[in-house]
């Protein structure tokens, strides 16, 4: 029996969507390169009509010829047709099943690559403004919805319209009367499948709405991150409160959905039954009149059961139909979210990369109408390390993400080795840079598999000495599993400096030509201190790399060949230690402000956290 609800969302607010042509036309070139197994399930379809419909004319022959005959042999040969056609339908019926699944799945896999792939080419403007569960939810649930489209709406459709045609056909050319009747009972049990298909979908679809409410909030408090944050709030029974309302709610529609069912299939049961009644009734009195034969009231009872189904579900075709659009169009508003970062068709691939990097008159606003870096100039020779300092907040992140082309900026240039990010290819912009950011991201798998991300083909030696380089080898070692230890999930099972040492190594491991890095500003013990002070001194310290550090160690300030200060989005000061200093300007009131102990400094009459994170006593 087919299925007489969807529980494909009919898209936002609820309204029914239109049926677009040229969705239609990207649905169909989906399914274009499985036209051979399209043709196989057509042909399947065929032939598992034509034995279905078989069996009843198998009976009406027994009922009318072999046993009034006593022909014997006929009857034999019925008997045994009766089981081979069941049989053979059977095997059609499995070939089908497989041809189905290999068509959805088929267009599943080539849906869900291309999200994953257009995904990974979005800038990271969308990471941080969408919600990761939403993007979870796309990939994962809208795309396995794709199954229930070909299984439902494509093979279903098909195989019901070809039922109820042929037969409805048979039964007329074998009595027109008895066709008449069984279609004036068509509507007894479409109406009440109709009404429960609605009921079904409406209780389905906000099911599904509490399902994504109870996974987001799971995916929320349940993550390192967020079991921590209830934990250090003591919130565990608000979120348990929080979870139990809206589970209550499942459950109460869940009990609905299953009562709804049951109701149905009672109507189903008393219809299957009524319907053959009545045909019965009729013809019997056209037997007892002898206008037809006893085998053709049988068989007209076996046709009418196996119309309940296929009309059924036709009456509900419309819904299947515009649910299942209105899934492709969810995955293509993904599909077609523009890519803000996009290479240029004739992008220059770097070659001999110096490492210059020149900022030109650049401007850039997240949102509308909020400056966040005004008009900033300034030159990074190669070779030179370079000291970013200010404020918290006045655009040091910011700056640095304009170099790996992260964002472009909305006015000016940025500009390496002197040709403009947005001519060059963005691989080759990614291969020359190196990040270590202040939170450190480490997959889910062994310390060697991470410090390989920097370079994929590294060997063991070199993994070991970037390890060596970054100071992070011994702790290695005196892990049980040494480098095959499986750090957690982000890397929570290493401590915060523990972790930016990997990350350390892992951009040693790289090797790229300019090195951007922000150093931790968390407080770290003197030991781990003095580790993470030696592993970025090897890290800064090949003079054939370029490197802009946000600092917050005197000792990187120090060493800075050109320390530049930024305050909201400008460019104030720039210029060595001392003679920023001597300006007596914001450096000077940052440096002495920290000096003095204070961790916060009045800026344009606000209180700000002053992150240019000089510890006390470095001075000294
Ligand atoms: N993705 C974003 N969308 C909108 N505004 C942002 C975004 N990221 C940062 N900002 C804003 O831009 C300004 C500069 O932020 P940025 O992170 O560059 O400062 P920062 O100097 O690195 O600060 P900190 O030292 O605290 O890390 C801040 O006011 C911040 O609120």
């Amino acid at each position: 029996m087919g299925r007489f609800y969807t529980n494909y969302d009919w898209g936002q607010n609820g309204k029914k969507p239109e049926l677009k042509k040229e969705s239609l036309v990207r649905i169909y070139r989906y399914f274009l390169p499985y036209w051979k197994f399209l043709i196989w399930v057509v042909t399947c379809i065929l032939v598992a009509a034509g034995l279905a419909l078989l069996q009843p004319l198998f009976i009406k022959w027994i009922v009318d010829t072999a046993i009034p005959d006593g022909d014997l042999w006929l009857l034999n040969l019925l008997a045994v047709s009766m089981v081979t056609a069941a049989i053979l339908q059977g095997l059609v019926g499995v070939m089908q099943t497989y041809l189905n699944t290999r068509i959805g799945q088929g267009v599943m896999f080539d849906i869900r690559n291309q999200m994953y792939g257009h995904l990974h080419r979005m800038s990271i403007r969308f990471f941080t403004s969408t919600k990761t569960g939403d993007i979870m939810s796309r990939v994962n649930n809208d795309v396995n919805g794709l199954q229930q489209v070909v299984t439902d709406t494509i093979a279903q459709s098909l195989n019901n319209v070809l039922i109820s045609v042929t037969t409805l056909i048979t039964m007329f050319l074998l009595d027109w009367r008895l066709a008449l009747v069984s279609i004036l009972l068509l509507p007894l049990f479409i109406l009440p499948t109709r009404k429960v298909g609605k009921l079904n979908y409406d209780a389905k679809k906000q099911t599904q709405v509490r399902m994504s409410e109870l996974s987001s909030l799971m995916q929320e408090t349940l993550s390192v991150s967020g079991a921590l944050l209830v934990k250090s709030f003591v919130r565990q029974d608000d979120e348990v409160r929080k979870f139990a309302g809206i589970n209550r709610e499942l459950m109460r529609l869940q009990i609905r959905q299953s009562m709804i069912g049951r109701w149905f299939f009672m109507f189903v049961g008393i219809i299957s039954t009524a319907g053959p009644a009545i045909i019965y009734w009729y013809g019997g009195h056209l037997v007892i009149d002898e206008n037809i034969t006893l085998g053709t009231v049988i068989a007209f009872t076996a046709f009418l059961n196996r119309l309940y189904g296929p009309v059924a579900a036709l009456a509900n075709i419309q819904v299947n139909i515009l649910g299942s659009v209105a899934l492709f169009e969810r995955l293509f508003e993904y599909l077609d979210l523009p890519l803000e970062i996009e290479e240029k068709p004739n992008a220059r691939k770097l070659q001999d990369v110096q490492g210059r990097i020149d900022f030109q008159h650049v401007t850039f606003r997240y949102q509308a109408e909020r400056d966040v870096v005004r008009d900033l100039s300034f030159t990074i020779e190669p070779g030179q390390v370079v000291a970013l300092v200010g404020p918290s907040g006045s655009g040091k992140t910011t700056v640095s993400n304009l170099i790996p082309r992260l964002y472009d900026p909305t006015e000016g240039r940025v500009l390496l080795d002197g040709q403009d990010l947005r001519d060059l290819e963005l691989k080759s912009i990614g291969e020359q840079i190196g990040m270590v950011t202040q939170e450190t991201f480490l997959f889910h798998a062994s310390i060697r598999d991470n410090l390989r991300y920097g370079k994929p083909d590294a060997s063991d030696e070199e993994v070991i000495a970037a390890a060596k380089a970054a100071h992070i080898h011994e702790l290695i070692q005196s892990l049980p599993e040494g480098y095959d230890t499986v750090v957690g999930e982000r890397g929570h099972k290493l401590s915060g400096g523990e972790k930016q040492r990997m990350a350390i190594a892992r951009v040693l491991l790289k090797g790229p030509k300019i090195l951007i890095l922000d150093e931790a500003t968390s407080a770290l013990d003197s030991h781990s201190e003095h580790g993470i002070q030696m592993a970025l001194d090897e890290l800064m310290s090949q003079r054939s790399r370029t490197s802009l550090v946000i600092a917050h160690r005197l000792s990187t300030i120090l060493a800075a060949d050109q320390i530049l200060v930024l305050e909201e989005g400008r460019l104030v000061e720039a210029g060595y230690h001392e003679e920023l200093l001597a300006q007596n300007g914001l450096y000077a009131s940052l440096y002495r402000q920290q000096f003095e102990g204070d961790g916060d400094l009045a800026l344009d009459g606000k209180r700000r956290a002053v992150r240019i994170g000089v510890k006390q006593g470095e001075f000294e």
